[in-house]
C-alpha cells in the first residue's frame, strides 16, 4: 500500500540503482514490491514500429531485481510518460507536443498500489526538476505526501547539492525518510577517498543534527552493470 519516492541530488546520481536495489532487498524480505518511473526522458523509438519504448529505468530496475519485465511494464502502467529528448520533462514533453497530466501519474500509482504492498516511485533528475511548466517534482511529492528518499554520493560538490536538497525539503514542511549514499563516485576519477570519507562524515553529522529520524543507507557499487549484486542492507523498520 505504501509509496516511497526516490529522488536524488541530481541526475545520474544513482536513483535507478538505489530503486532497483531497494526493490530487490524488499523482495528478499518477502515484500510484494514494484517500481514506477515518474516520467522518463531520452527513450528511443522502436526502429520498426516507430513506437516509443519501455522506460529505460524500469528495464534497469527489473534487471537489478532479477525478474523479467512485468505485464504492468509492458503496458507502460509503470511509466506512462516517455519522451525521446533526454532533457527536463517539461521540455521533453513540449518537444513531443504533449502535456503531462500529473493526475495520470497519480492514477497509475493507485493501480499499482492495488496489486503491490510497496511502490517505489523514481523521479527524473533532482527535486526541483519541473514535471510541467507549473509544477516542480518536490511540489508533486508534497501534494501526495510521499515519504522521500534522497540519493547522494561522494562526488565533489555533493555536500552543497545535498544540503540544498535538504533545505528545499524542509521549506515544504517535509522530512526526509532516508539518505542513500551511493559509493559509485568514491573512485579517483570522480573524487578521492579523503573527500568521500569526509563527505560521509559531514552528511551523517548534519543528518544527526537536523534530520535525526532519517535512515542512512550505503549503496555499494554493483559489478557487471548490476548483474552480480553486492548486498544492500535495509534497516528493519524501512517500510
Ligand atoms: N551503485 C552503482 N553501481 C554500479 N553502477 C552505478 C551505481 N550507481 C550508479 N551507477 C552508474 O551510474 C549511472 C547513472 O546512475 P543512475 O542511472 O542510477 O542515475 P539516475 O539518478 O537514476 O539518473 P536519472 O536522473 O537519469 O534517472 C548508471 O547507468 C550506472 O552506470
Ligand atoms: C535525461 C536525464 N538522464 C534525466 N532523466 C532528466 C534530467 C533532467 C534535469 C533537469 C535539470 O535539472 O536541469
Ligand atoms: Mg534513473
Amino acid at each position: 500500500m505504501s509509496v516511497l519516492f526516490i529522488s536524488g541530488i541530481d541526475t545520474d546520481i544513482g536513483k535507478t540503482y538505489a530503486t532497483g536495489m531497494i526493490a530487490k532487498a524488499l523482495m528478499q524480505h518477502g515484500v510484494n514490491v514494484i517500481t514506477q518511473k515518474l516520467v522518463q526522458t531520452g527513450v528511443a523509438r522502436d526502429l520498426i514500429s516507430g513506437k516509443i519504448g519501455i522506460a529505460d529505468d524500469i528495464i534497469t530496475h527489473r534487471q537489478l531485481m532479477g525478474i523479467p519485465l512485468q505485464p504492468c511494464d509492458i503496458d507502460n502502467t509503470t511509466c506512462p510518460y516517455r519522451y525521446e529528448k533526454p532533457a527536463s520533462p517539461h521540455l521533453s514533453a513540449a518537444l513531443a507536443n504533449d502535456i503531462l497530466n500529473t493526475d495520470v501519474i497519480t492514477s497509475v500509482t493507485k493501480i499499482l498500489q492495488a496489486d503491490y504492498e510497496v511502490v517505489l516511485l523514481e523521479g527524473a533528475g533532482g527535486l526541483l526538476v519541473p514535471i510541467t511548466e507549473q509544477l516542480l517534482t518536490l511540489d508533486y511529492i508534497a501534494e501526495q505526501g510521499y515519504p522521500l528518499i534522497l540519493v547522494t554520493s561522494g562526488r565533489l560538490g555533493s555536500i552543497n547539492h545535498t544540503l540544498l536538497s535538504l533545505e528545499a525539503i524542509k521549506s515544504r514542511g517535509l522530512d526526509v525518510h532516508s539518505v542513500i549514499y551511493n559509493h559509485i563516485h568514491d573512485n579517483a576519477a570522480q573524487t578521492d577517498e579523503q573527500i568521500a570519507a569526509s563527505t560521509i562524515k559531514f552528511l551523517q553529522n548534519y543528518l544527526a543534527e537536523y534530520h535525526p529520524t532519517a535512515h542512512w543507507l550505503a549503496l555499494p557499487v554493483q559489478e557487471d552493470n548490476g548483474f552480480s549484486h553486492t548486498d544492500f542492507i535495509l534497516p528493519q523498520n524501512f517500510v
